[in-house]
């Protein structure tokens, strides 16, 4: 089984890859071998790579950003997996991608259901819902795992920002009216091998019978102002030395940011539980995990940093 997993040095893809090892070939191309925002340049290197799974967590990702590059962003978030999709139609080889809480508007307080209309308030959001939208219009095998808030102890995300802020300074301002469930790219990389890795053999059928759009984050609910007095209540239960003392809850419009931002994104994990069985941690549970990871990450940071220090104390 040849395995082709995009996007390796981000968070989702990075946690895949240690879940998928001994599957089989893994192919793992970065983005200059395999580049989304050129799409026309994708089939030839299918052809090359000949993969029997795809696996695409691969995105633009940069959401305030995305409002300035609207070209690049739809580029990647749609040509590239419009490509990718009506290649691995073409082949019939199933495809597996990830879809994000901002295709909705964020009314209401009721979870979204995967056939919930979509409204996205950002130019990362309506370009992922292109992406999404073309690869059910390619017609081929696939499943869209839709997430949010996703983080991990590594990556460019909410609980790294927090843990750099906490140090440096007494007090966090945190919008307290969007509500989400925090997702660890473990519990997502966990949950996608729990659904392939029985179905190896028989993924196109899987996907024609469950496939299309699935909601898959933890469980439960907070706000990002929650979920930032949790990162800091578990760094300090760990020991680490934070400046903060306040974390203030305030409204999205006293945090004016390029892009909007949904105030409701919570997701329905009902299909994920019934069609696929598939059970999903509490945030809470696996934010705790993560920090576990993220503080010894830090200490073996600061042992090898302060083993540099000695090394050359001892050249000069
Ligand atoms: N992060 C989040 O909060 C959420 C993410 N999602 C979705 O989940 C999926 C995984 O996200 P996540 O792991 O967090 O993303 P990251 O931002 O951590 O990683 C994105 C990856 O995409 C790669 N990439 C970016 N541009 C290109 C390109 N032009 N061609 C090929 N690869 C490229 C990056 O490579 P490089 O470093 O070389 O640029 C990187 O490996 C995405 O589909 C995202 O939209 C959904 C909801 C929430
Ligand atoms: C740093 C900071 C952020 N915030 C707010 C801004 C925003 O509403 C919220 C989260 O900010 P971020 O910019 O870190 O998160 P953001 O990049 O919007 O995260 C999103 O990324 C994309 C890829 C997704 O698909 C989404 O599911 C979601 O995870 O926290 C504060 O209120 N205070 C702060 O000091």
């Amino acid at each position: 089984m040849r395995i082709l997993l995009t996007g390796t040095d981000g968070q989702v893809g990075g946690a895949l890859q240690p879940v998928l090892a001994g599957l089989g070939t893994i192919v793992a191309p970065d983005s200059t071998e395999f580049d989304l925002s050129k799409p026309e340049r994708l089939a030839g290197a299918l052809d090359a790579f000949k993969p029997d799974l795809i696996i695409n967590p691969a995105a633009y990702t940069a959401v305030d950003r995305a409002e300035d590059e609207r070209e690049l962003a739809f580029r990647i978030n749609a040509g590239g997996p419009e490509a990718i999709a009506q290649w691995a139609a073409k082949h019939r080889v199933p495809l597996v991608h990830f879809s994000t809480d901002y295709v909705f508007d964020g009314s209401g307080k009721a979870p979204w259901r995967e056939d919930s209309p979509t409204d996205p308030l950002s130019v990362y959001g309506a370009s992922k819902l292109a992406g999404d939208t073309a690869i059910r219009a390619a017609g081929g095998p696939h499943l869209i795992a839709r997430t949010s808030w996703v983080y991990a102890a590594k990556g460019a995300n909410f609980l790294r920002t927090i843990a750099r802020l906490a140090v440096q300074r007494k007090e966090l301002r945190i919008v307290a009216d969007q509500i989400g469930a925090p997702t660890t790219a473990r519990t997502i990389a966990n949950a996608i091998a729990d659904i392939v890795l029985p179905n190896l053999s028989n993924l196109n059928e899987l996907f024609a019978r469950k496939g299309g759009v699935v909601n898959l984050v933890c469980t439960g609910e907070t706000s990002w102002h929650g979920f930032a007095s949790a990162i800091v209540a578990g760094l300090k239960s760990r020991g680490l030395a934070l400046e903060v003392e306040k974390i203030v809850p305030i409204a999205t419009a006293d945090f004016p940011t390029k892009a909007m931002r949904p105030g409701n994104s919570r997701l329905d994990l009902s299909r994920l539980n019934r069609q696929f069985a598939v059970v999903t941690p509490a945030w809470q549970e696996a934010l705790s995990v993560e920090l576990d990871d993220f503080v010894a990450l830090q200490e073996d940071a600061s042992r090898a940093e302060a083993a540099r220090q000695v090394q050359r104390r001892s050249y000069s």
